[in-house]
């Protein structure tokens, strides 16, 4: 089975097309956790993001299709952050969670080869080191570039995440640039499409998917009809203000083919006043929960 036939059944089988992003931050961790932590020892902090983020997955295992580890936050603590993330996917995959790291890789097409095996191939034929199912990746490099990461999604089944029109306000500085009467993200658009045509899976979708932002709904309409054989990763739901009628157009008509991420507001949910949580924030994994059943409601309705 393909990445894409995997993830639409995962979205089939849950029912949602919610991504939980996993973007630890030390001082939103629930008390018991930052209680945890000694001084701010590097590895002590690790330690804690690893079993926020391992209990995370529990309290949302079978309730969504995917997560989505933001690299970032587990590289800002040197090497202990980056076992931490290693650990972290581990126990997605174990959870049967797909698992997209938001790593925004690439480089010259020698040394995209190098991200392309360490995120999502090896020489071993299931699994990548990692162990992501995909990768967000930046086309800044062009089609080289992207490349070394198609020919691994055709050894085996991994994906890719293209930055085409990403969900922050100063986005359009280069992406709304227009070069030859199109737009610079409408050119990326094209060339995500032009790679997976002659990898489409049964259901008319290829391994190179597409990240675009609920923020910017008409362009999310626009792009949705460029790469209809994308599967799009839709962040900027919830605390970037994103809100369910602005990607009602990115699933296709039976409810796939796209995921929507939300990070802080189903993580921290135990700051939000609508899920009140014991003083001692001990039953935080409640907040998680239900601010994932929210969601899923939310993009139901
Ligand atoms: O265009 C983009 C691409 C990636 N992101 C990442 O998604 C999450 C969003 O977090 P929230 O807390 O839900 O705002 C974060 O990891 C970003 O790096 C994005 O927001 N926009």
């Amino acid at each position: 089975m393909t990445f894409a036939t995997q993830l639409n059944a995962a979205i089939l089988r849950t029912g949602s097309v919610t991504c939980v992003g996993l973007d630890p931050r030390l001082e939103q961790l629930p008390k018991p956790l930052r209680e945890s932590v000694s001084g701010d020892r590097k590895d002590s902090v690790a330690a804690a993001y690893t079993q926020f983020c391992c209990e995370i997955i529990d309290a949302v295992a079978g309730l969504v299709p995917c997560v989505k580890p933001q690299a970032a936050f587990f590289e800002q603590l040197g090497p202990a952050g980056m076992v931490s993330l290693g650990e972290v996917i581990s126990h997605a995959n174990r959870a049967g969670l797909i698992v997209i790291t938001d790593g925004k890789r690439n480089d010259i097409g020698s040394t995209a080869t190098a991200y392309a095996d360490a995120y999502l191939g090896s020489a071993e034929p299931d699994r990548s080191p990692w162990g992501s199912d995909a990768l967000t990746v930046s086309p800044y490099l062009g089609r080289d570039s992207l490349e070394p990461f198609v020919e691994v999604c055709d050894r085996r089944a991994a994906g890719i995440f293209v930055l085409v029109k990403t969900s922050n306000p100063g986005g359009g500085y280069l992406q709304d640039l227009s070069v030859d009467g199109k737009t610079v993200y409408q050119s990326v658009a094209e060339l995500v499409t032009e790679l997976n045509q002659t990898r489409l899976d049964a259901d008319g979708y290829g391994p190179v998917g597409a990240v675009v932002g609920a923020t910017y709904p008409e362009q999310l309409v626009e792009m949705r009809k460029a790469m209809p054989n994308s599967i799009l990763l839709v962040p900027g739901f919830g605390a970037q203000g994103g809100s369910a009628d602005d990607v009602r157009a990115a699933m296709d008509a039976n409810g796939a083919g796209a995921v929507v991420n939300s990070s802080r507001h189903i993580i921290f949910a135990h700051k939000r006043e609508e899920f009140s949580v014991k003083a001692d924030e001990s039953n935080w994994q409640d907040a998680v929960r239900a601010a994932t059943v929210q969601m899923n409601e939310q993009l139901k309705g």
